[in-house]
């Protein structure tokens, strides 16, 4: 289940007209993509143009206690900011940051009073932004127990402080109110456009999204590029319906053996993408030969067994995703020229050095 406001697992990746952006431009076409990325980079925005200041304050008053904990939370709250940029991974830095509110406006309470109540309220609603909704909520309420019990002293027996909790958990109430709406759109809007329909995989949209997001990380893996053997013939005997059966039950074979962190997706046709992070070419090759037994077995064409032909290309680190998929189809080229039913490695002459 994915995060309230947060968009799909990749939502970092900038949308394609952004892809080539740079500076400011590609700044707000990241920040825009992605709630919890624009949220993280207000942090920092907070950070510099109000802790820090503070922190300065803070000192020269001789609040030694306030200015740590304006330096700590600006340390954090940028740290944060700054790997999930790096990573695109905002789930880890959005705890840290969650966190880091919750217990930022307790140390407000305890070194400055009730400037704790001021801060909740943006607080509480920052959470939602950043961890799911129920988590979000329980966080909110421990924000405002701290802020208003470390306001005692100062607002005790006041009719401010009940005013305080009360219009306070109402923000946090409303926050998972809008959190929740926005999960079940997000999730009706990715399966619309991410997903393919037939099969239930991802599509050439999610495919572009993830692999560009692969694509900027360090990790290496393979990209295979599958298609079914003379599908045509298939579809001509069962007619289009029993080739749409067909197709389905490719992809759901394909699901059962993959591992976790491997991801299918369809192209179009009866063509479909394998991307296998961290696939060291035993591993893969082991795989691929799993998926070729488990589908002349499992997925028939009426009585006749359905092959595929698959074509492999290893990514190395920084390679543009289209110049990789570009090789996958090169070996899936030869692979179909080959007699099909067999699957090709990047050729000798390539360039790209087998690893094993
Ligand atoms: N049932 C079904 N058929 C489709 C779909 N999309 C494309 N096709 C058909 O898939 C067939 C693909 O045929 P070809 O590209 O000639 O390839 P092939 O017959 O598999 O031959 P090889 O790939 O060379 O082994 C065509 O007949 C398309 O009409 C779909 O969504 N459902």
């Amino acid at each position: 289940m994915h995060h309230p406001l947060r968009p799909p697992p990749t939502p970092h990746a900038a949308p394609a007209a952004n892809a080539n952006a740079t500076g400011w431009a590609a700044l707000w076409g990241r920040v825009r993509a992605d709630y919890t990325l624009g949220v993280l980079v207000l942090g920092v925005l907070v950070a510099v143009v109000w802790l820090l200041p503070f922190a300065v304050y803070r000192a020269w008053q001789g609040n030694w206690v306030a200015m740590a904990n304006d330096l700590v939370l600006s340390v954090l709250l940028s740290a944060a900011a700054g790997y999930a940029w790096r990573t695109g991974d905002t789930r880890a830095p959005g705890w840290v940051v969650a966190l880091a509110i919750v217990g930022g406006i307790w140390a407000i309470g305890v070194a400055a009073r009730f400037a704790a109540l001021f801060w909740t309220y943006p607080g509480v609603l920052m959470l939602f932004f950043l961890v799911p909704p129920r988590a979000a909520m329980l966080l909110g309420a421990l924000a405002v127990a701290g802020a208003a019990g470390l306001s005692w002293s100062e607002l005790g027996g006041s009719e401010g402080l009940p005013f305080f909790v009360f219009t306070a958990l109402l923000t946090a109430l409303l926050g998972y109110v809008v959190a929740q709406q926005a999960q079940r759109h997000i999730a009706a809007w990715r399966t619309l456009s991410l997903l393919d329909a037939l099969t239930g995989v991802g599509n050439r949209r999610l495919l572009e999204l993830e692999l560009a997001q692969a694509a900027r990380g360090a990790s290496v893996g393979a990209l295979v590029v599958v298609d079914l053997d003379h599908f045509k013939a298939i579809n001509d005997r069962l007619g289009h319906d029993g080739g749409d059966a067909v197709l389905r039950q490719f992809a759901s074979v394909a699901q059962a053996v993959l591992r976790k962190t491997d991801r299918l997706y369809r192209l179009g046709g009866e063509e479909f993408v394998l991307w296998l992070p961290h696939g060291e070419r035993g591993a893969v090759q082991a795989l691929l030969e799993r998926l070729r037994v488990a589908v002349t077995e499992r997925v028939r064409a009426g009585e006749v067994p359905v092959t595929f032909s698959a074509g492999v290309a290893l990514h190395v680190a920084g390679e543009p995703w289209a110049a990789c998929l570009a090789r996958a189809d090169a070996a899936l080229y030869r692979a179909k020229r080959a007699g099909r039913d067999r699957i090709e490695w990047p050729a000798a002459d390539a360039g790209v050095p087998a690893r094993t």
